[in-house]
């Protein structure tokens, strides 16, 4: 069965109740290729709002959530009450989170474990800088951080994963990365599944990229074997957000 097309949208720290209605009901009302899957994600404060006015078949995705199921954790989320707030997914492992709130790969793949343990589907972020990819180590770094996950994951609970490759240095820079950079880094990526997974995940798994995807260039990244849809940041807040999720049609 081919993999379903998914398109993410990272509001990040973006937007107050009037913007997001206005994203919200945009969608709600535009056409939207009923093949590609499509999950927005607030911020938190707004994850409620956001989930009672999309269209049920658009998915809503925490941006963080934290690997202790409750307790004195002040600020933080538990996957147990974005349940409870009807959300069903949450982004990981955001470079944002690793570079700026110093997450580590151990700490990002407890979080996944409990988040996928508990109920929620995962918006899994890995990806190098731009002094990685210099020094080569862009495989290197993926693998790492891929490998993190896997100690804590079983095979089932991949099915609940989605990876996003998002090169540090394409985020928020309009610096794409080129079709083909994309498509080597998520053939190593569907490789590395085949190899420490199984072949049904190496299948299944979907690889979607971010870093600068907007309706210019969308179509031609989307038309790579191994480009699964994109994770959409900056784009994801304007109305040509609808194009990249009819980047297929
Ligand atoms: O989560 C989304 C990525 O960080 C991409 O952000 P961007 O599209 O603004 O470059």
């Amino acid at each position: 069965m081919p993999r379903q097309f998914f398109v993410g949208g990272n509001f990040k720290m973006n937007g107050v109740a009037e913007s997001i209605t206005g994203i919200v009901n945009n969608l709600n009302s535009s056409k939207l290729d009923p093949n590609t899957e499509v999950v927005i994600s607030p911020p938190a404060l707004y994850l409620t709002l956001t989930r009672s006015l999309a269209d049920p078949k658009i998915g809503v995705a925490a941006q963080n959530v934290f690997d202790k199921p409750n307790g004195a954790f002040t600020g933080e989320i538990s996957v147990e009450q974005l349940k409870d707030a009807k959300i069903d997914w949450v982004v990981i492992g955001h470079s944002e989170r690793r570079v700026i709130l110093k997450e580590t790969d151990e700490f990002i793949a407890r979080k996944t474990k409990a988040a996928i343990d508990g109920g929620l589907s995962v918006i899994f972020c890995i990806g190098e800088t731009l002094e990685e990819r210099e020094a080569n180590k862009t495989i290197e770094v993926v693998t790492r951080q891929l490998n993190a996950a896997a100690k804590e994951l079983s095979k089932e609970q991949w099915a609940k994963v989605v990876i996003a490759y998002e090169p540090v240095w394409a985020i928020g820079t309009g610096k794409v990365a080129t079709t083909e950079q994309a498509q080597e880094v998520h053939a190593a990526i569907r490789e590395w599944l085949g190899k420490t997974i199984d072949s049904h995940a190496q299948e299944t798994v979907r690889v979607i990229y971010g870093g600068s995807v907007s309706e210019k260039n969308c179509r031609e990244l989307a038309t790579q074997p191994d480009v699964d849809g994109f994770l959409v940041g900056g784009a994801s807040l304007k109305p040509a957000f609808v194009d990249i999720v009819n980047a297929r049609i």
